[in-house]
């Protein structure tokens, strides 16, 4: 008997109808991604990457389809799978250590006792490398420690799946790269499944074990899912003499600008 995926994305489908008009965003989207597994999402503004991500989350409804996780229907929000969003959401009246100590609290308030709780919000910064700004608010820190701070926020709720969309799109090129060593670090020690959007071919080629590319909207779908078969750990200043890179970058630039080029609506 065939294994179900841990997460298996089926038949999704998504249509928004507003005033009277609807707009199919994503069509016929299938695909299964393992446990452990790093897998990025790419494709052209407006295709639907949010939108899919979204759905995985638990945020957005599926008009038909499903996703179910470790076979279970995904339908709702929930610790199991957390967000971190390009904009990252911190509540600014609340110190670094509070707005990761207020998830903590809330999903571990029945099983952890309080020294407990605290200890885990501080390991949690301190594998985003921020425990020295614990005391600092979200106005005292710079763009690249506030995604550090909400990247330990949604790890903090032990998450299976980690989404992320557009974690570094906000950031400097230095800063986005520090981010990335510290997401691929923390791949690496905690093992967990991570699908995160990107805009950035290299990022993509870099972080993942797979490459989801979309074809453009309307009724975007997956166009091609791409292997990265670099062996881990990765490091960036070897890799951009590395023909596997080379191939893999040039496969999904291919993709993007030559088969599915975008075409700006007139
Ligand atoms: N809540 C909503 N109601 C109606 N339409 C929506 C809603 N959310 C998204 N859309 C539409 O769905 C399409 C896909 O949007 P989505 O944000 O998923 O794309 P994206 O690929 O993530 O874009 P970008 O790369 O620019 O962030 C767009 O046409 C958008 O206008």
């Amino acid at each position: 008997m065939k294994q179900v995926p841990y997460l298996l994305i089926e038949g999704v489908e998504k249509t928004f109808t507003r005033g009277g008009t609807s707009n199919n965003v994503l069509s016929n989207i299938n695909v299964g991604i393992d446990k452990g597994e790093f897998v990025s999402i790419i494709g052209h503004s407006g295709c639907g990457k949010s939108t899919l991500l979204n759905i995985i989350a638990g945020l957005t409804p599926v008009t038909s389809g499903g996703v179910l996780l470790e076979n279970k229907e995904v339908n709702a929000p929930g610790p199991e799978r957390a967000v971190v969003f390009q904009n990252h959401s911190l509540l600014p009246w609340l110190t670094v250590y509070d707005n990761v100590r207020m998830a903590v609290d809330k999903v571990f308030s029945g099983q952890k006792s309080r020294a407990e709780r605290h200890e885990w919000t501080m390991h949690k910064l301190d594998l985003v490398h921020m425990a020295h700004a614990k005391d600092r608010r979200p106005g005292e820190i710079s763009g690249g420690m506030k995604q550090r701070v909400g990247i330990a926020r949604a790890l903090s709720m032990e998450p299976k799946i980690l989404l992320l969309d557009e974690p570094f799109g906000a950031l400097d090129a230095l800063t986005r790269a520090h981010l990335q060593d510290s997401v691929m670090q923390i791949h690496a020690t905690l093992k967990n499944t991570m699908i995160m959007i990107t805009h950035d071919v290299d990022e993509a080629v870099l972080l993942s074990d797979r490459i989801i590319m979309m074809t453009n909207g309307p009724s975007a779908t997956i166009g091609e899912i791409l292997d990265v078969t670099l062996p881990r750990p990765r490091k960036r200043l070897e890799l951009v003499a590395n023909p596997t890179y080379i191939k893999a970058r040039e496969a999904v630039l291919k993709f993007l600008y030559e088969r599915h080029a975008f075409v700006e609506a007139a």
